[in-house]
């Protein structure tokens, strides 16, 4: 891997160039040796004093390996205690965020890709060091990763507003992140040293590129165009799930591809002409056809016969088309008869533009609606057909679309999706990629020799649907903004400005003619932006550090989602639920902030944002990929961290927990009391009982106003009556305590993924976990890692549970020996055999900051601990229904949840509100 053993000249200093902390990570000793006694040459002279006020080092310094981002290793300087074998090294002129770029400078648009890269919180966690200790994982750090994480981002602009494009570079100083010798131009020859070289492809790359030295003074290395096609689809395809979709008489489907059946493919790429590619793996292409008749020729022939001054107006005119008047149809020449015989319906093209040659009538008899579709039909048929013989010719099955030609638009899609059917009679496939026009610019980004970034896998990237990135009516997409308050003045211009996306127009299900295609467009309508692809692309986040859950029985066929939003009565029902929430949500993510002026200021623009993404995603469900109701409440949580609201549910929190510890003695001495039997009855119930303590469920909120913490939960707890709506306590029972006498082996160790503060998981979880102890199960509490609604995080479980061991020895002792404790630390870390013995209490972070979790990407952390689990519990609506509540894992799973919502009570358990739910399932 090309990580922290990279082979590569400059080895001494590339300890350095690849992250700022060096500490846990063993192979860095040496190097963090060399570090202290000042070594490696001239890398190091500002951590040992020489030059210490010296300026960045540059490439000319000394020979550095193109493999990593560089480090201002300047003021440098070990952090604690010096003998330590890997201390945390600071580099406090090392700026958070170091970009690099790569362009595909096309005739029409400037397609740009950057990466981004922010340095982790320093954050000295003492948990996550003895957690790290405890499940073995000193040696795992950032640094053998061979990237770190960071975010890309995909921006475009119009190439006749080059000048905004250049402006947008110098403003994010984007061009001073690169340098020839680490994000290598592949040229490390002395003639390239020193000069900052940006990947570019497109005919632009040549053009521009004096303009780029002049304004810039950069210099642009062309990458050929075919290469970087090639090399950005083969990374969407791989790295993105849903990247590839059919769209189909109106119907956009993602398709799963499995990356070891990718290749061969056909890759067609529609810009101003078309490109035909075929593809057999990485680096292995030729291309193998082409044709003229591109989205140029649909551009130039439609501005000459409608007078549309851009192609997103000429797009858009077709929408309200009808080509009937223009196109000669079969039915036109069979007397409005189909030509049944050979498979053409009446309606089918017989010749695009036909009828004009009959009629008596000049171009402006034709409406510039009608022109525009026939063309749109002719040529996008066209390419249909021309890439069908191409992938006949090589028995490729699978066409990959793209280029901006396509624009996200349906009625192009499914035009080209049926010219490819209809030939191929349904034995080949038409499939379109979300980052459609990106592939150049993408690819160019890869030709950086070894970034990494092709050694990630899907799991390790997050798309991310920021708000923060000017919109201007479908023409440029501009950059996400990293200033808030741009980003708000930006959201309040958006709204004076237009409601373009927050008008949501209907897609009608298109109507066929059965033999021949469609007649109309599918989306109509004045209002629906022609490109829809403005907002389907997000930044995606690469965080190395991701992982599959190893638990899962069968990770490739993993959904998350139980509900499916495809169906358009669920889909508006939440919609409607979501945005029911939105005031009551604004308003407690302003008081969390103080009530200022300034938080109401960004609990608008939240409000707005938010609103915005749900009308873009009623207009287009899968616009982000596909939609389930875990991406919908992960949006949320997204949004309110995009304006700042780093947890809206503070205070709330904060007194269920003080409510509810303080109870928590008097709970704890009732159990005590119990036989082992009742006793595991009534943990359960009160799991059950204390997850009413939910305030994403609108019911649960209006009942809160009707007693206190400890009332409802009372009344909670008297209301627990068997059998629940799913109840699979008895079998659960059964592997705990066993039949007839006989004990059977505890479970080595539990996963406990718990849910709310307050009562949930300190009257809940608590008590649960802390009977798992007393059987000697090693207990893993597993906490989001960012807040969401009220979620417990990982960063605050410690304090809640030392505060719940002042009151109980077991979960002390179990604290301390899972090292939970601070005042414990040190004698845990260096304690006796003895101490020891006490199996351990422990705290992982999930790795997600939302009231689901989608298994295919944990933390490491948790996927760490998940090895030597063999029992995980699952609690809430959250994580164990609305995600999870059908998925099968290696080891035995419990999943508990009370049902807060009636009509998710209804569609899941045929139930009411408050059901509960029991279910427990053996090792898969
Ligand atoms: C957001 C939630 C999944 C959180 O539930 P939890 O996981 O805390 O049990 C849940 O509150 C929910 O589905 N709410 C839906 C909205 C409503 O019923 O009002
Ligand atoms: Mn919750």
């Amino acid at each position: 891997m090309a990580g922290a053993g990279d082979k590569e000249e400059g080895e001494c200093l590339n300890s350095g160039v690849g992250g700022g902390d060096i500490n846990d990570d063993g192979e860095e000793g040496s190097r963090v040796d060399a570090l202290r006694e000042g070594g490696c040459g001239g890398g190091f002279q500002g951590v040992t004093g020489r030059d210490r006020d010296m300026a960045p080092i540059t490439g000319n310094s000394i020979h550095r390996s193109s493999s990593r981002p560089q480090l201002d290793l300047s003021k440098a300087a070990i952090q604690g205690n010096f003998e330590e074998k890997n201390p945390t090294i600071l580099l406090p002129n090392q700026s958070d965020d170091i970009s690099h770029l790569a362009l595909d400078i096309g005739g029409s648009l400037i397609k740009l890709v950057f990466f981004s890269r922010h340095e982790d919180d320093p954050v000295d966690d003492t948990r996550k060091k003895t957690v790290k200790q405890r499940l073995g994982l000193s040696n795992i750090c950032r640094r053998s990763y061979p990237i770190l994480g960071g975010r890309l981002h995909f921006v475009k602009f119009e190439t006749h507003k080059i000048n905004e494009c250049l402006d947008f570079i110098d403003s994010k100083q984007l061009h001073r992140g690169i340098d020839s010798h680490r994000w290598g131009s592949g040229t490390s020859d002395s003639t390239s040293r020193g000069r900052v070289v940006i990947k570019a492809t497109g005919g632009g790359a040549y053009k521009f590129a004096d303009l780029f030295k002049e304004r810039l003074g950069v210099s642009i290395e062309k990458e050929d165009e075919m290469d970087c096609l090639v090399a950005g689809a083969n990374f969407l395809l791989k790295a993105i799930r849903h990247e590839a979709f059919t769209h189909f008489e109106g119907q956009k489907e993602f398709v799963q591809i499995d990356t070891n059946e990718l290749f061969p493919y056909l890759l067609v790429n529609i810009g101003s002409g078309v490109s035909m590619i075929k593809v057999d793996g990485e680096g292995k292409f030729q291309r193998v056809s082409g044709t003229n008749v591109g989205g140029g020729t649909y551009w130039g022939l439609g501005r000459l016969l409608t007078k549309c001054t851009s192609f997103d107006e000429l797009l858009e005119l077709s929408q309200r088309g009808d080509n009937r008047t223009i196109d000669m149809l079969v039915g036109d020449i069979y007397g409005g008869m189909d030509y049944s015989k050979i498979g053409l319906s009446a309606s089918t093209i017989a010749s695009s533009f036909g009828k004009a040659i009959s009629e008596n009538k000049e171009l402006e008899d034709y409406r510039p609606e009608d022109i525009s579709l026939s063309l749109l039909r002719m040529i996008s048929y066209n390419i249909g057909q021309i890439s069908y013989l191409n992938a006949l010719r090589f028995g490729l099955k699978r066409i990959f679309f793209g280029g901006f030609f396509i624009r996200g638009h349906a009625y192009t899609m499914d035009t080209i999706s049926f010219a490819v059917h209809f030939w191929s009679q349904g034995e080949m496939q038409a499939m379109f990629l979300r980052h459609e026009g990106f592939l150049g610019a993408l690819g160019a980004f890869m030709s950086y020799e070894k970034h990494g970034l092709d050694d990630l896998m899907v799991h390790q990237f997050v798309e991310r649907f920021p708000m923060g990135a000017p919109y201007t009516g479908g023409k440029i997409h501009g950059p996400p903004l990293a200033d808030l308050n741009e980003k708000i003045s930006w959201m309040e211009k958006f709204v004076q400005k237009g409601t373009e996306i927050t008008a949501p127009v209907p897609m009608a299900k298109p109507g066929t003619t059965g033999l021949g295609g469609f007649e109309v467009p599918s989306s109509k309508g004045g209002t629906l932006r022609s490109d829809a692809s403005a907002l389907n692309v997000g930044v995606l986040h690469l965080v190395p550090s991701l992982e599959v859950f190893p638990l899962l029985a069968d990770a490739k066929t993993y959904e998350p989602n139980t509900i499916d939003l495809s169906d358009q009565g669920e889909l508006d029902y939440w919609f409607t639920v979501l945005l029911e929430h939105l005031p009551d949500l604004v308003d407690k993510a302003v008081a969390s902030e103080g009530g200022t002026d300034d938080a109401k200021r960004r609990g608008d623009a939240f409000a707005r944002a938010f609103s915005a993404h749900l009308a873009r995603l009623m207009e287009e469900p899968t616009a982000y990929g596909k939609l389930g109701l875990a991406n919908l409440l992960e949006l949320r949580e997204e949004c309110l961290r995009e304006f700042q609201f780093v947890d809206a549910y503070r205070g709330i929190k904060q007194r269920e927990n003080e409510a509810s510890l303080a109870v928590l003695p008097d709970l704890l001495s009732e159990i005590d009391s119990m036989s082992e039997e009742a006793r595991l009855l009534t943990l359960i119930e009160g799991v059950l009982a204390a997850n009413i303590f939910d305030w994403g469920s609108r019911a649960c909120v209006d009942l809160y106003h009707k007693g206190t913490i400890i009332e409802i939960y009372r009344m909670s707890r008297n209301k627990m009556q068997r059998p629940w709506r799913v109840d699979d306590f008895d079998i659960f029972k059964q592997r705990m305590l066993g039949t007839g006498g006989e004990k059977p082996r505890p479970h080595k160790r539990a996963l406990l993924f718990v849910d709310n503060s307050g009562a949930d998981v300190i009257l809940g979880m608590l008590p649960l976990a802390r009977e798992l102890l007393r059987r000697g199960t090693e207990v893993v509490l597993v906490g989001n890692s960012l807040p969401a609604l009220n979620d417990v995080t990982a960063m605050e479980l410690p304090d809640i549970v030392a505060e719940a061991a002042k009151h109980c020895n077991i979960l002390r002792r179990a604290a301390e020996a899972g090292g939970l404790l601070v005042d414990a630390m040190n004698n845990t870390l260096d304690a006796s055999k003895e101490e020891l013995s006490f199996v351990p209490l422990m705290v992982v972070e999930n790795g997600c900051g939302s009231p689901c979790i989608d298994l295919r990407q944990v933390s490491s952390e948790l996927a760490a601990a998940a090895k030597d689990a063999d029992l995980i519990v699952l609690e809430g609506m959250g994580r164990a229904l609305h995600t999870n509540l059908n998925t099968r894992f290696k080891c035995d799973a419990l999943k508990l949840a009370m049902v807060k919502n009636q009509r998710l009570a209804e569609k899941l358990f045929k139930g009411k509100i408050y059901d509960c739910v029991c279910k427990y399932e053996p090792a898969a």
